[in-house]
């Protein structure tokens, strides 16, 4: 009975044949025509100063001898200085920095080479086309050259998305997270989570194939049993902050409300550096969402511009306030925007009533929508002038025509948004629903598994259903 179970068991450990969660490669995986040399542009496209030109497979080698003179292959990984030419007609093409990355010690784990050419179109694509006339070669598809890193074992899964994390971030907060899951952060706890299940799991092994014999400790299925429990906290714990990391990755919603003529696209304009929104003294002038893309005080965030919210107005404007409103509830974080010098006006008194104050309050599953409270056109305030109304939220006050309490307002924001997408510095994030989903799913086995090793037979059918329960975290 107990061998039957640890079929089970042991077969669920290994896991599904689908990528898992940190899965470093490095056999078994063989991309189509991966036994080809590849050659691409590795730098950006258009004219610049050096473009760095790349091969990775078997005949890089052959490549670098073909195009360079002299022809002996440089020494491994030393920048050498070469006169290149078409082999075809010898018609030189660059004087060029030259680097051959014999594998297994490159970036993809074959040899590969690297030509450091002047940036200009001309040249870049001379030498594409003399590589592309070398027998064995042809260009490289997108992202081949990371896929070939990933098939020989050189970046696991987490640190590919790493890798393309780092080569799109836009912010700061965008470029350390990626650098820290590329230098494989996530993937050491994950593999520290699967280290910890595979003893656990080793642990009951050895108690279904010693207790009868009792040459084993007592307690050993109770000490399984906690390590478990702990692993699921810890599970539990990351995914509950799963939002974050996401956030960080694609932005988090800002979106800039209030009632018209507040200054709500003057901020969005001053937040964006460009003119996203036309600016009028004419109420109403913004009808639609307007989105824009911002790097906030180091944070990615996707602002949006809303109409003013009003009542009584004609069915185009009604329109406009209706996106507005369900732009609000999809908000990560209001940037709740009035008049200071029009406090009292009914749109002002209705906008606080409607959305400011409710935003305190805790909805029902024990969170507040976080918003900050802007006063504009403070310029417009009598010098000194404390007293704005008694009962304001608390609040921060700003001149979109002086810049004064901009600095205020980016410091407020760089902490509601830390709290938004999470602080890499104080450890990995999950950014992807990849992640989540793998998490997830291994999360329900040790549910199962938990109550296999208590002896509660009655989920022994559905542990056989789901034979891929445990692989979820992947291995090193
Ligand atoms: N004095 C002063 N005027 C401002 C300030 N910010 C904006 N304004 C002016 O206020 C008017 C309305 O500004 P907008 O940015 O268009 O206001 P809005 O809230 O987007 O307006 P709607 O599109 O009607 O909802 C314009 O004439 C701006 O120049 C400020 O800080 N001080």
């Amino acid at each position: 009975m107990w061998r039957g179970l640890w079929t089970l068991v042991s077969r669920a450990a290994r896991g599904p044949h689908s990528p898992r969660l940190c899965t470093r490669q490095g056999s078994g995986y063989r991309a189509p025509g991966s036994g080809a040399t590849i050659f691409a542009l590795s730098s950006g496209q258009g004219r610049c100063g050096i473009a760095v030109i790349r091969t990775s497979g078997p005949a890089s080698g052959h490549a670098l001898q073909s195009l360079t003179a002299p022809r002996d292959l440089p020494l491994a990984r030393k920048a050498c200085l070469r006169l290149l030419s078409d082999p075809r007609s010898g018609e030189p093409l660059d004087r060029a920095l030259v680097l051959w990355f014999p594998g297994p010690q490159s970036f993809t784990g074959e040899d590969c080479a690297e030509f450091h050419v002047h940036g200009g179109p001309a040249v870049v694509s001379g030498v594409l086309q003399a590589l592309g006339s070398v027998p064995g070669l042809r260009p490289a598809e997108a992202g081949e050259f990371t896929r070939r890193a990933f098939a020989h074992g050189k970046l696991s899964l987490t640190e590919v998305e790493g890798l393309a994390d780092l080569i799109h971030a836009e912010t700061e907060a965008q470029r350390r997270q990626a650098l820290r899951q590329l230098d494989g952060e996530l993937g050491d706890l994950c593999r520290g989570w699967a280290e910890t299940l595979t003893k656990a799991l080793a642990h009951v092994e050895a108690y279904i194939d010693f207790s009868e014999d009792d040459n084993l400790e007592e307690g050993v299925l109770d000490q399984a049993d906690s390590e478990v429990r702990k692993l699921e906290v810890a599970l539990g714990v990351h995914l509950r902050d799963a939002r974050r990391g996401q956030r960080l990755r694609s932005g988090a919603h800002v979106v800039v409300a209030g009632p018209p003529n507040a200054g709500k696209s003057s901020l969005v304009n001053l937040l964006s550096r460009k003119p996203v929104s036309i600016v009028s003294p004419e109420p109403g002038t913004t009808r639609d969402v307007l989105e824009t893309p911002v790097d906030l005080a180091g944070f990615p965030a996707l602002l949006s511009d809303t109409a003013g919210l009003r009542e009584g107005v004609g069915p185009v404007e009604q329109e406009g306030v209706r996106r507005a409103q369900k732009r609000l509830e999809q908000a990560d974080l209001i940037l709740a925007v009035l008049d200071a010098s029009d406090l009292a006006s009914p749109a002002s008194c209705n906008f606080l009533d409607t959305v400011v104050i409710p935003a305190g309050a805790r909805n029902p599953n024990g969170s507040r929508q976080r918003l900050l409270l802007v006063l504009n056109k403070s310029d417009l305030l009598p010098a000194g002038r404390s007293d704005l109304h008694p009962d304001l939220p608390s609040h921060l006050l700003l001149s979109c025509l002086t810049g004064e309490g901009l600095d205020g307002l980016l410091e407020a924001l760089k902490k509601e948004l830390a709290a938004l997408c999470g602080d890499p510095s104080t450890g990995p994030l999950l950014t992807r629903s990849r992640h989540q989903h793998h998490l997830r799913g291994c999360l329900d086995a040790l549910g199962l598994l938990r109550g296999q090793v208590r002896g509660q037979w009655k989920l022994r059918p559905r542990l056989e259903e789901h034979p891929e329960a445990l692989g979820y975290l992947g291995t090193a």
